[in-house]
């Protein structure tokens, strides 16, 4: 195990690739405070999934303790770095996560969906990382922060002119926070994810044109699986990558080079 006795924040842990990393965290050892969030009409799909994530890290012998909350919000990371302090003594590793991608096209994007994206997937990822260090920080003994980030950072999508730009902005935020948390021993990482299988696209790739050029694309020949990150997020928040930081990693099958 990389992570024996580590105390992990995963935000948007309840479905995909946050399940996914969640439950490799607590395969390697650690115990997690869950983050969540779900429109109230979507209250069974949500409940079922936050309990099947917690069943899965329960029957590896490590605790998940789940907290529903806008991660847009800063409030909701204060909530999730005290519930880290009170039920597991502090926190070690950040997962920051969560994120949506609502495809829109550009000329008519409606302010909404624009200020909403960019409230989850960058303003929310800055203040859980601000959270999470300042507890790091005051515990003395170092962390390591993965976040999210997306091949979409370095690419575009004619779809997702909102969205692509905060995920540029998630690796340029690692960056950053590697050098103002490197004297505190704080790492910081991300994880560019190429084409992984999860409900973010189900309905862009339910094309069946668009999922056969993107299958064609990929060198190694499949879509990417939530668990194919995940075990890169477990690696960068252990020991074995005790001298990376400010380090970005694309996790994606070989896509992002393949130009022709
Ligand atoms: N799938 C892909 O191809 C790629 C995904 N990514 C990134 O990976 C991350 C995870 O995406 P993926 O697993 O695919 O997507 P999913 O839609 O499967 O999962 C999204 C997760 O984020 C949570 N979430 C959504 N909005 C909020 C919010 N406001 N506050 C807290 N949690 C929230 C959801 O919670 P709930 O279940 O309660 O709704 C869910 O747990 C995202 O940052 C995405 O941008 C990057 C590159 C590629
Ligand atoms: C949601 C998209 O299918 C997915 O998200 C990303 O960040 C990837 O670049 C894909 O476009």
């Amino acid at each position: 195990m990389l992570l024996t006795g580590k105390r992990a924040i995963v935000t948007g842990g309840s479905r995909g690739i946050g399940r996914a990393i969640s439950v490799e965290l607590a395969r390697q050892g650690c115990d997690v405070v869950i983050n969540y969030h779900s429109r109230a009409d979507e209250a069974q799909t949500r409940d079922t999934a936050i309990s099947e994530t917690i069943a899965e890290i329960t029957a590896l012998g490590r605790r998940a303790i789940p907290l529903e909350g806008d991660i847009a919000l800063k409030r909701t990371a204060l909530e999730l770095v005290e519930l880290a302090r009170a039920e597991l003594g502090g926190v070690d590793i950040l997962a920051s996560n969560a994120g949506i991608c609502p495809f829109h096209s550009f000329l008519d994007m409606p302010a909404e969906a624009l200020e909403t994206t960019i409230g989850v997937n960058l303003t929310g990822a800055f203040y859980i990382c601000q959270a999470a260090a300042n507890a790091m920080k005051d515990q003395g003994t170092g962390g390591a922060i993965v976040a999210t980030s997306s091949i979409s950072a370095l690419v575009g999508g004619a779809m997702q002119t909102h969205y692509t730009p905060t995920k540029a902005g998630v690796h340029s935020l690692m960056q950053s926070a590697a050098i103002a948390l490197g004297p505190y021993g704080i790492r910081c990482n991300s994880v560019m994810p190429g084409a992984i299988a999860t409900d973010i696209n189900r309905d862009d790739w339910s094309d069946p044109q668009k999922r056969a050029y993107l299958d064609g694309r990929i060198p190694l020949g499949r879509f990417g699986q939530p668990e194919d990150v995940a075990k890169v997020v477990a690696f960068l928040a252990s020991d074995m990558a005790g001298y990376v930081t400010g380090a970005a990693l694309l996790v994606d099958g070989g896509l992002y080079v393949n130009l022709q």
